[in-house]
C-alpha cells in the first residue's frame, strides 16, 4: 500500500502516485481524481506534504513570491501546472471596494481581484485556486490539490498537525470509476452563498444539490433547501447552549431533540464531518449531565466514528473523543452495578418479608 506519494509528479498531473484514485481530465472541469476501486468510509487515501506554506492566512503577493524562491525546481514546476482561476470577467466582480475596509486587506482584496481577472496565470491565481488550510495558515498540496469539488462530497480533507499532513478520508462508500470530490464551500449553505463562495474558484457548481429540478417539491434540490434552512434554524437556536453552555442546554426542554434532529439533517445532506460528531459530542454531554449514560455513550461512540472516519486515529484530539467514550461506559457500568445491586437488595428484602409471613 502506498498511501503516502513517493515523489512529487513533474508537470505531469495525471500521475497520481496513489494506489486508491487515478487522475484523469474531465470537460470542464481540468483534471479530477478517479477511484480505481471501491472504498469504503473512513479509508484515508491520500496523506500529502505540502510544498509551499504560509503562516499567516491574510498573505499578501509578495509573500507567496518570496515562498516560491525557496522551493526546488522540480516543486516550482509542479507549482506551474496547478490549475489556476484567472481570465475572469471584471464585470462579475465588485467594482469598488467598501471604505471600512482599511490598509493591508485593501491591498490584499486589489491584488486578488487583479491575478483573478489577468489573462495569464501567476503564483497569486494558482494560490488562491489551490491553498488549503494548515493550522492558522495555508499551503500548497501537490497531491490534494488535483480534487474537485462537490456541494454533496464523498470525501473530506484535513491538515492534521501531528503528522504535519493533509489527509484525504472517504466519507461516504466510493464505487470503482466514482470521482472523488470535496466541498470547496460550507456545504451546509443555501444556494446563493455557496454560489458565491465558489465564486473566485471561477465556475458555476453543476452538481446534483446545485442543479436538480427546484420546482418539484418531492425533488431532491427542494428536500436539500428545506433541510439546510432547517440546519441554519437549528444551529441558531442551539448554538448559545452548546459547548461550554451545556449545562445549560440541558435545561431547556427542546434542546436535546433540537440536537438530534440537527444531526439527523447533517446526515441527510451527507455532511458526514466534524461538525456532525462535534453535534454528537454535545449529544453525549448532554446525556452525561441528565445521567442518561446508556444513550450518552451512543453518542460518544458515534462522535467518535465520524472522528476517525474523517480524520483519522492519528488526527490531533483523537484521545479527546476516545476518552469521553470511555468515561461514559464507565459510568454506565457503574450506574448498571448499583442498579443491579439494589434490584437484588429488594429482591431480598421481599424474600425476607415473605419468610416472616
Ligand atoms: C483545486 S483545483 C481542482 C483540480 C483541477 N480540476 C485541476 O485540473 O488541477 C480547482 C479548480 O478545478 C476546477 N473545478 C473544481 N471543481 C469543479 C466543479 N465542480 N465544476 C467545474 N470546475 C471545477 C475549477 O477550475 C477550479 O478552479
Amino acid at each position: 500500500m502506498w498511501l503516502y506519494p513517493r515523489r512529487i509528479y513533474l508537470n505531469d498531473p495525471t500521475d497520481s502516485d496513489n494506489e486508491f484514485y487515478e487522475i484523469r481530465a474531465v470537460t470542464g472541469k481540468g483534471y479530477g481524481c478517479f477511484a480505481l476501486k471501491d472504498l469504503k468510509r473512513g479509508t484515508r487515501i491520500l496523506s500529502d506534504r505540502p510544498i509551499l506554506s504560509l503562516l499567516n492566512g491574510d498573505y499578501l503577493k509578495a509573500d507567496i513570491e518570496e515562498a516560491f524562491e525557496k522551493m526546488s525546481a522540480e516543486e516550482k514546476e509542479l507549482y506551474w501546472s496547478l490549475a489556476s482561476a484567472n481570465g475572469q470577467d471584471p464585470k462579475t466582480w465588485p467594482s469598488q471596494i467598501h471604505e471600512s475596509v482599511k490598509g493591508r486587506e485593501v491591498l490584499r482584496i486589489k491584488e486578488q481581484h487583479d491575478a483573478r481577472v489577468a489573462k495569464e496565470p501567476s503564483l497569486l491565481s494558482i494560490f488562491q485556486n489551490n491553498c488549503m488550510e494548515q493550522g492558522k495558515g495555508c499551503a500548497i498540496f501537490p497531491h490534494a490539490s488535483r480534487f474537485n469539488h462537490s456541494c454533496s462530497p464523498n470525501a473530506s480533507f484535513n491538515w492534521n498537525s501531528n503528522i504535519q499532513q493533509e489527509t484525504i478520508h472517504i466519507i461516504h462508500d466510493v464505487k470503482k470509476g466514482d470521482e472523488i470530490t470535496l466541498s470547496y464551500c460550507d456545504m451546509t449553505h443555501e444556494k446563493t452563498l455557496r454560489a458565491w463562495e465558489l465564486k473566485h474558484y471561477g465556475f458555476t457548481c453543476d452538481c446534483l444539490v446545485c442543479t436538480s429540478e427546484e420546482d418539484d417539491p418531492e425533488g431532491f434540490a427542494r428536500q436539500s433547501i428545506a433541510r439546510r434552512y432547517r440546519i441554519k434554524e437549528l444551529d441558531h437556536m442551539t448554538s448559545y447552549l452548546r459547548g461550554p453552555n451545556l449545562e445549560l442546554g440541558v435545561k431547556e426542554p427542546e434542546f436535546v431533540k433540537q440536537l438530534l434532529e440537527l444531526a439527523v439533517l447533517h446526515m441527510e445532506i451527507g455532511d458526514y464531518s466534524m461538525r456532525l460528531a462535534g453535534i454528537y459530542v454535545d449529544l453525549a454531554m448532554a446525556c452525561e449531565v441528565a445521567g442518561d449514560f446508556a444513550h450518552g455513550r451512543d453518542m460518544a461512540a458515534n462522535a467518535l466514528r465520524i472522528k476517525r472516519d474523517c480524520q483519522g486515529e492519528d488526527s490531533p484530539d483523537y484521545d479527546k473523543y476516545k476518552g469521553i467514550l470511555k468515561r461514559l461506559n464507565r459510568k454506565y457500568k457503574e450506574k448498571k452495578a448499583v442498579e443491579e445491586q439494589a434490584a437484588k437488595e429488594k429482591a431480598q428484602d421481599a424474600g425476607a418479608a415473605q419468610e416472616d409471613i
